[in-house]
Order: structure tokens, then sequence, then C-alpha cells
């Protein structure tokens, strides 16, 4: 499995980029920057965007991608013409209701047609695996103020977990430590310690935080645990305190990296 990061920050500010990670080069988790962080020919190859939750700093993206994926059909380009949402049945409500109304953004889920769509709305259940590309996901609630899936992700034999924002929760822990051959998580740390109530309001976890729910994480220190979300004009801060943590294999993503799994 390829994973890159296109975006791993809470918070957009120059330099730092929203949340956005590429899988195999035609999967999504989330949409905060790819068409920052990809030339055009790559969001061509964008087929499905796993969603988990309709925060503007995860949704951003699909609309951008939408009106460049439009623009690529009226040069008469065929091939990958649809991007297909994945996402809880209520985000995909609040997607059309809210988002893809007309108003703040065109309806791309009838633009060129409804028949042929741009953008493709399916409803996913939780702990119910679908399969995309080739690769088998399966979203998994966390606790959030608004409805949130994590995803577990596996291609080949290798699984990847990716909490999506979240505060201290129980299920994906759970499904994380059934996992036969879990190469990486990549979980939620996005204040730091000085802003735990607004951490807990939130939804989102501080290094003291994210301590408590590595308790539950039987391969802490064996399998990587990747840092997302920070608020940037913070990171300095987590930074420290998440060194001060001395978990092995605990580290913060950057926008730049890839990994081979
Ligand atoms: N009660 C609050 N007071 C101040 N900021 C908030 C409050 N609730 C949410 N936020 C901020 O709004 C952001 C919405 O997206 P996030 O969940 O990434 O992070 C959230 C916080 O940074």
């Amino acid at each position: 499995m390829r994973l890159k990061v296109l975006g791993c920050y809470g918070g957009q500010l120059l330099g730092f980029r929203l949340t956005s990670f590429l899988v195999n080069d035609s999967i999504l988790l989330d949409a905060g920057s790819p068409t920052e962080a990809l030339s055009l020919e790559e969001q061509h190859g964008i087929r499905h965007i796993c969603l988990s939750h309709t925060h503007l700093d995860h949704i951003k993206d699909i609309a951008f991608l939408a009106d460049n994926r439009s623009l690529k059909r009226l040069g008469g380009i065929k091939a990958n013409r649809t991007i297909n949402v994945h996402s809880l049945p209520e985000n995909n409500e609040t997607l059309l209701r809210d988002f893809f109304n007309d108003h703040i953004w065109p309806d791309f889920t009838v633009i060129p047609s409804k028949k042929d769509a741009i953008l493709r709305l399916h409803d996913i259940k939780a702990e119910v695996p679908f399969e995309v590309d080739g690769v088998r996901i399966t979203a998994i609630e966390v606790n959030h103020p608004v409805p949130c899936t994590g995803f577990l992700i596996e291609f080949e034999g290798k699984q990847l977990i990716y909490t999506a924002d979240t505060g201290n929760t129980d299920r994906i822990w759970e499904i994380a430590n059934e996992q036969p051959n879990l190469k990486a998580v990549i979980m939620d740390c996005s204040f730091p310690n000085s802003y735990q109530h607004l951490a807990d309001i939130s939804g989102h976890l501080t290094p003291n935080g994210l301590k408590q729910e590595l308790q539950k994480f039987e391969a802490v220190g064996r399998v990587p645990v990747y840092l997302y979300h920070m608020k940037p004009e913070t990171l300095n801060v987590i930074s420290a305190e998440v060194e001060a943590l001395n978990i092995p294999l605990l580290r913060m993503l950057t926008q730049v990296d890839e990994f081979l799994f």
C-alpha cells in the first residue's frame, strides 16, 4: 500500500495544509488539501474519497476537485470521470443540503447529468467493509461533535488505521488490536496540553490525551503511530510534549511523508 501525506494539519496557514491522505494514487482519506498538493494529472487519478466527517477542513477540496474534474470533461477526456464519496448517510445528507446546494457550491451530483455525474455520494455503514480499487475499507465510529468515522484500510494482507478526528474513543482500538499485520496508525493530536478543555469540547486529543488512548493499543511501541491534525500555530509546543512522552515509534507526520507498506 502506498500512502502519501498531502496535508496533516488541523489548521490552514502558509506552508501548512489541511488533512488529506492519498492511498495507492486513487483513494483519498479526507479532502482538506488535494488540489494544493497534487498536480492536475494526479488529481484526475482520484476516484474515491473516504470522508470521515463534514467539517470544512475535511471537505473543502471536494469542491475544487469536482470543478477541476468538470473542466477535464469539457476537454473531452473520458477516463475517471466520476469522484465517488463514501461516508455515513448523515454526512452525505449534510454535503447535499449545506455544501453542494447551488448556493455555497454547484451541485456536482447532477452535473453534467444525474446519470453521469462528477460526484457520486455513497452511503456506508460503520463496520461494514466495502472495496474500492482492490482496497478493503471499513469505517469505525469515533468521538467528535458531528458524526465521524475513522477507517481501517486493508490492502494485500496489510492494514492501516486512520482514527480521523476524535477525542477519547474505544472501538477503533479494539479493532486495531484485532489486526494481524497492522503497519501503522494515524491518530489525532490537535492541541497542546494547556488546551485540554478545548480539546475535550471539540472532540480532539492532546499529548496527555493520546497517552491515555495508547494504553488501549496493545501494539504501542511495535507499530508506528503517526500524529496528524496538529494546529500549526502550536506545533512547537505539541512537538515538545509528544517528545516528552518518550513512546517508541510515535511521531508527528509531516506533509512530505510517503510510506510504502
Ligand atoms: N468552543 C470552541 N471555542 C473555540 N474554538 C472552537 C470551539 N469549538 C471548536 N473550535 C475550533 O473550531 C474548529 C473546528 O474544526 P476542528 O474540529 O478541527 O477544531 C475546532 C477548534 O479549533
